[in-house]
């Protein structure tokens, strides 16, 4: 863990953007650098201290710093947040590692699972970046980032194998509107942050077909029950799944017209077709991307995921979206407690 105080966030989206915020209002004596891609958005940053396109009607400190450069910015920073789409983690890994310092800690915001070998995110970064699990933090919980943009109460986990490095985060990372809990379950915690996307787009399907709350609690449910069987199936803990990153980030997800993933089931049940609903999105909505890894790497380990296959089914056009509720029910009668 390096004494260097130099904050770096590396992804001027909208939880790139909004973590930079918890960081700087955290931290006011010190900057906090922010990488984005294109340059309009890193110039309004800097300019009007806001990201309009991301983050609408948020005032931005004055002590975030935005630029292109990201050897600049990644030059002496002790700590660098990463918040880009998972499935174009590793590519940017390759090109940022030379300019890392050699005692960084390197924090993921990503819920996401990489398809094709159906890593993790730390997992990603620890190969990306040559790294050791004790210098990899993973972030996750109900965090839907406008609203800790707009400084409403949020509490969230900060995951490592090293409990002292996870302090160490927290610790920088602790605003008036941001309580951030530690977790030694970096699995757990990662899994719920990506599975839960998964059951939000199939809640999202139900809530398009107009179906109601006890169709969406069940979803849910038995959508926490599925996400559990994979991360015990990984090591992971059921601790955690009933904690903030399992239990609390996915009632958030399910529940909100914030979120991408829950937005982008909607739209699917209301019969637009993967390539309409892709179209729409402004955003990273990663269960849909995420959703196969996710099926692939259960099917590896031998977990029935229901809820999973048949959101996998639907995005693949293999399942219409009438069929999906009816395809949960129609599965072997078992009692709640069993395994699958
Ligand atoms: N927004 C939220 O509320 C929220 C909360 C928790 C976790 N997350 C997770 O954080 C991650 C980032 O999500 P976000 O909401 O900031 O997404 P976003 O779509 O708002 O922003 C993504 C950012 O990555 C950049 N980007 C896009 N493609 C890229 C590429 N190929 N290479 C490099 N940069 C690229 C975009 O320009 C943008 O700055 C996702 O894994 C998401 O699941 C998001
Ligand atoms: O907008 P979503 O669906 O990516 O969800 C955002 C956060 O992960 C909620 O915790």
């Amino acid at each position: 863990m390096s004494g260097g105080s130099k904050l770096a966030v590396l992804g001027a989206g909208s939880w790139g953007t909004t973590f930079a915020k918890i960081l700087a209002d955290a931290q006011p004596e010190l900057s906090v650098e922010l990488w984005g891609r294109r340059a309009e958005v890193v110039a309004q940053i800097n300019r009007d201290h806001r990201n309009p396109n991301y983050l609408p009607g948020i005032d931005l400190p004055h002590n975030i710093l935005a630029s292109t450069d990201v050897e600049s910015v990644l030059s002496g920073a002790a700590l660098v947040v990463l918040a880009v789409p998972a499935q174009s983690l590793r590519p940017q890994l390759a090109a940022w590692r030379e300019h890392l310092a050699p005692d960084a800690v390197v924090v993921s915001l990503m819920k996401g699972l990489e398809l094709g070998t159906d890593a993790r995110m730390s997992e990603v970064i620890a190969e990306g970046l040559g790294l050791p699990a004790e210098r990899i933090v993973v972030v996750s919980g109900p965090n839907l980032a406008m609203e800790i943009a707009r400084c409403e109460p949020t509490a969230s986990v900060i995951a490592c194998t090293d409990e002292s490095v996870a302090h160490w985060v927290a610790s920088l990372c602790t605003a008036s509107y941001f309580r951030p809990y530690t977790n030694t379950d970096v699995v757990g915690v990662e899994i719920g942050g990506i599975v839960k996307n998964v059951i939000a787009l199939a809640v999202g399907i139900c809530e398009g077909r107009e179906m109601g709350d006890n169709t969406k609690a069940s979803v849910i449910t038995r959508g926490l029950a599925e996400t559990t069987r994979l991360a015990l199936a990984l090591g992971g803990e059921s601790d955690t799944m009933a904690g903030l990153a399992g239990l609390g980030d996915l009632v958030a997800t399910c529940s909100s017209p914030l979120s991408r993933n829950h937005s982008a089931g909607r739209l699917l049940g209301q019969g637009l077709s993967l390539d309409e609903v892709n179209a729409r999105m402004t955003q990273t909505a990663e269960g849909i991307k995420s959703g196969r890894a996710v099926y692939d790497l259960a099917k590896k380990l031998g977990v029935e995921m229901p809820i999973t296959e048949a959101v996998v089914a639907v995005l693949a056009g293999k399942l219409d979206v009438d069929e999906l509720g009816p395809r949960l029910l129609s599965r072997e009668l078992k009692s709640e407690g069993e395994s699958a």
